[in-house]
């Protein structure tokens, strides 16, 4: 077998296989449309947008299991204002029946509504265990993060995965999403050199318009140099066009080191595209098999 075909083989077979996506809670009628071109038992993650009420995410969530996924809810420990509203949401999960698998983050708000100030804290609560949750997801941040220092993001990742390993709950990590696969595997390097072992689902974003990619990665602190977006795949002079993770996945893929890396995993985060990212995702897997 040639390089270029053990690169293709790789992407198609093993990085690509049990992708997760993600939508928001208005995504519904995206994701009934998009169905038939997702793979059943596909990990979807519903965002915990500001503007978005429990009751949607719920019920969001609820859709995603009963259209045959596994829905990972949200819960943004900052968005929350008392443990009231967290308990609520959780009930709400449990009769559900889609508490199974969470996925936490701090929240953007830059001073938390309620009682929790970090996902950690919602670790410490005991909250989740009570409830059925048995999986919890994590962030991670191969470029940093604008409003959190390196040092804070490292011990945050080092005390959420003790304190889960503690409980115990099962846990992963889902990367920020990024357009250059460089500082994605020294962080996960640095990741594995720090002894924690779960599995990592690297962020990317779905094939969406540029102008919607460098506004969200201006939002959320994400590089965008000329030479790193050449790469990736489009041109900061030429707004107008679409760009897909394509070359990103393939240069990670011929980069991934099981040995060094550990068990790697892709996240798409879909930024109003779900259809556009399954579909896209089918095809990439089909032209990589081929
Ligand atoms: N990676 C992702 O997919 C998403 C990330 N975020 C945002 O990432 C940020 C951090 O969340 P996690 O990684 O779960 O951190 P975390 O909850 O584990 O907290 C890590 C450290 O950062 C501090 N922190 C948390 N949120 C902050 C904020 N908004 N401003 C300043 N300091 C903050 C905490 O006090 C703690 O010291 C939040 O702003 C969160 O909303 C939000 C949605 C999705
Ligand atoms: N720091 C940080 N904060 C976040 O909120 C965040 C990240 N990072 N990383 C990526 C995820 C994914 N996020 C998003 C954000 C928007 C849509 C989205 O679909 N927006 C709609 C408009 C939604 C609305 O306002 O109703 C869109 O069509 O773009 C999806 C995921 C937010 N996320």
């Amino acid at each position: 077998m040639n390089p270029a075909s053990t690169v293709r083989t790789v992407v198609g077979t093993s990085l690509l296989e049990d992708y997760s996506l993600e939508m928001t809670g208005k995504d519904v009628p995206k994701l009934e449309e998009a169905r038939d071109t997702i793979p059943q038992g596909t990990r979807i993650n519903v965002t915990f947008l500001g503007n978005e009420d429990p009751q949607l995410r719920l019920d969001a969530a609820r859709a995603v299991k009963r259209l045959g996924f596994v829905p990972v809810p949200h819960i943004s420990a900052r968005r929350l204002g008392s443990r009231d509203d967290f308990e609520r949401f959780l009930a709400g999960l449990r009769a559900d029946g889609t508490a199974d698998n969470v996925f936490l983050v701090g929240g953007d708000p830059a001073h938390p509504e309620g009682p929790y100030e970090d996902a950690l804290s919602l670790i410490r609560t005991g909250l989740l265990q009570e409830y059925g949750v048995r999986s919890v997801g994590i962030t991670g941040y191969p470029e940093g993060h604008p409003a959190i220092d390196g040092g804070a993001l490292w011990s945050a990742l080092h005390d959420k995965h003790t304190a889960l390993a503690d409980q115990p709950l099962e846990a992963g990590v889902i990367t920020q999403f990024g357009f250059d696969v460089e500082p994605v595997l020294a962080w996960v390097e640095e990741v594995r050199r720090r002894g924690i072992g779960v599995p990592i689902r690297i962020g990317v974003p779905g094939p969406a318009g540029v102008r919607r990619l460098m506004s969200y990665a201006s939002r959320f602190g994400v590089g965008t140099s000329a030479s790193v977006v050449k790469k990736y795949g489009f041109s900061l002079t030429n707004l107008m066009g679409t760009a897909g993770p394509d070359r990103f996945l393939r240069e990670l893929a011929a980069a991934h080191d099981p040995a060094r890396h550990g068990e790697l995993k892709i996240h798409f985060y879909t930024f109003g595209g779900l259809g556009a990212t399954s579909e896209w995702a089918t095809r990439f897997r089909k032209e990589s098999l081929a």
